[in-house]
């Protein structure tokens, strides 16, 4: 009897994804709305879009969509006509991004093709006062010895999901507002030794999610992986159009390294090694179709699969690399992680904090104490995060 825990469904009314895909949807859509002054067409498209996802079933891409065969070899056959909260929850939030950028004439010819509706709060993120303060916090990091820079960094990439003050030490070291400790895992130790100084790794691929001030500080790590010669090369995967509001495209980049390379201090110095890096080939930038699939990677394509398997390590970031990382079921959280990614063609790290249900890897104390101290909203509350490594 196969005894896989069954894919996470929207259709419970209360719960997390039923909420995501009735109440945030919607709001996402008005949001769009107010960012940008879309003329009646896109503006009747995204009240169409409203009306679907709320009152309506899921409609397929309009004829002539660039990636109808894709979509097909995605599975939306079986889930036209359907409601959407009928779907797995991880399609559905795929799709709607999909249909979102429809909408707004993303994909189509015309001014609106390639602008990201999102790019206005993505760039009010990277102008804020708070990115100022975390890049000036890089100037403390002289003063470290190499491995407490090793760690600040990896711990800056690893908060950074949560859009925190991550490069700050006491920060990242802090207690959860119930006292349980903020990392429920951590297996740093081994990410580290199959990252040895010495460029004996040649290759890092860092899977990204957010723009911002979750991709900076992504940014700052490859540039200190770089320069301290734990890897030779990085790829950065970013997604090719703009996905779940605020996960980082190629432009998004260009915005960060850019925003390193005017501010003041030790952050241009790391800006300025990213730009050498990209211009001499040492990281390269990958944009998959992929990487916005509706999809848990263990169902990528061939292609992806032979990059990833040459990488020393594969590093995802975020809860929802997360979830599509170890398949968005309900495992017992003590399912060891080392099995849920035994299909992974190479060694493969996740740095996540928690914002959804999924969890797997767990000790069984660590489980007791966190559902003593806060029940269930461990799980999903961003204030605990995890460092999981397979090597
Ligand atoms: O930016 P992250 O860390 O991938 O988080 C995105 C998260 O947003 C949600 O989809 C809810 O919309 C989470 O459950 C999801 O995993």
């Amino acid at each position: 009897m196969d005894d896989t825990p069954p894919v996470i469904l929207g259709d419970a009314p209360g719960s997390f994804p039923h909420t995501v895909l009735t109440e945030r949807h919607p709001a996402i859509i008005e949001q769009v709305r107010a960012a940008v002054p879309y003329g009646p067409g896109q503006r009747a498209a995204l009240d169409a879009l409203l009306h679907e996802c709320t009152k309506g079933v899921v409609e397929p891409l309009p004829d002539g969509a660039h990636d109808r065969n894709r979509w097909q070899d995605w599975g939306i056959a079986d889930h036209t006509g359907q409601p959407w909260t009928d779907a797995p929850w991880l399609w559905a939030e795929s799709y709607f991004y999909r249909r979102l950028l429809e909408a707004t004439g993303y994909f189509t010819s015309g001014a609106w093709q390639g602008i990201d509706p999102f790019r206005p709060a993505k760039l009010a993120e990277l102008d804020s006062p708070e990115t100022d303060e975390e890049l000036a916090a890089l100037d403390d990091l002289a003063a470290l010895s190499p491995d407490e820079r090793d760690r600040a960094l990896l711990h800056g990439s690893l908060w950074g999901n949560r859009a925190d003050l991550g490069f700050r030490l006491s920060t990242a070291d802090g207690t959860s507002p119930s006292g349980t400790p903020p990392l429920v895992a951590d297996d740093s130790g081994a990410l580290w030794s199959l990252l040895p100084p010495g460029r004996t790794a040649p290759l890092l691929c860092l899977i990204a999610d957010n723009a911002g001030r979750e991709l900076v500080p992504d940014l700052l790590l490859i540039a200190h992986l770089l320069d301290r010669g734990r890897v030779a090369r990085a790829v950065l995967h970013v997604k090719p159009y703009p996905y779940f509001v605020s996960d980082a495209t190629p432009a998004d980049v260009l915005d960060a390294v850019r925003r390193l390379g005017q501010a003041p201090g030790a952050a241009r110095a790391y800006g300025d090694t990213l730009w050498a890096a990209l211009t001499d080939g040492r990281l390269t930038i990958r944009a998959h179709p992929f990487s916005c699939a509706p999809l848990p990677y263990e169902e990528m394509p061939d292609d992806l699969r032979a990059e990833l398997a040459g990488a020393t390590v594969t590093i995802l970031k975020g809860d929802l690399n997360y979830r599509r990382l170890v398949g968005d079921r309900r495992w017992p959280p003590t399912t060891p992680f080392s099995d849920v990614t035994a299909y992974f063609p190479g060694p493969v790290a996740a740095l996540r904090t928690l914002k959804s249900e999924v969890i797997t890897g767990l000790d069984p104390d660590t489980v007791a104490a966190l559902t003593a101290a806060e029940q269930e909203s461990w799980r999903t509350s961003g204030s605990h995060a995890l460092i999981q490594v397979r090597g």
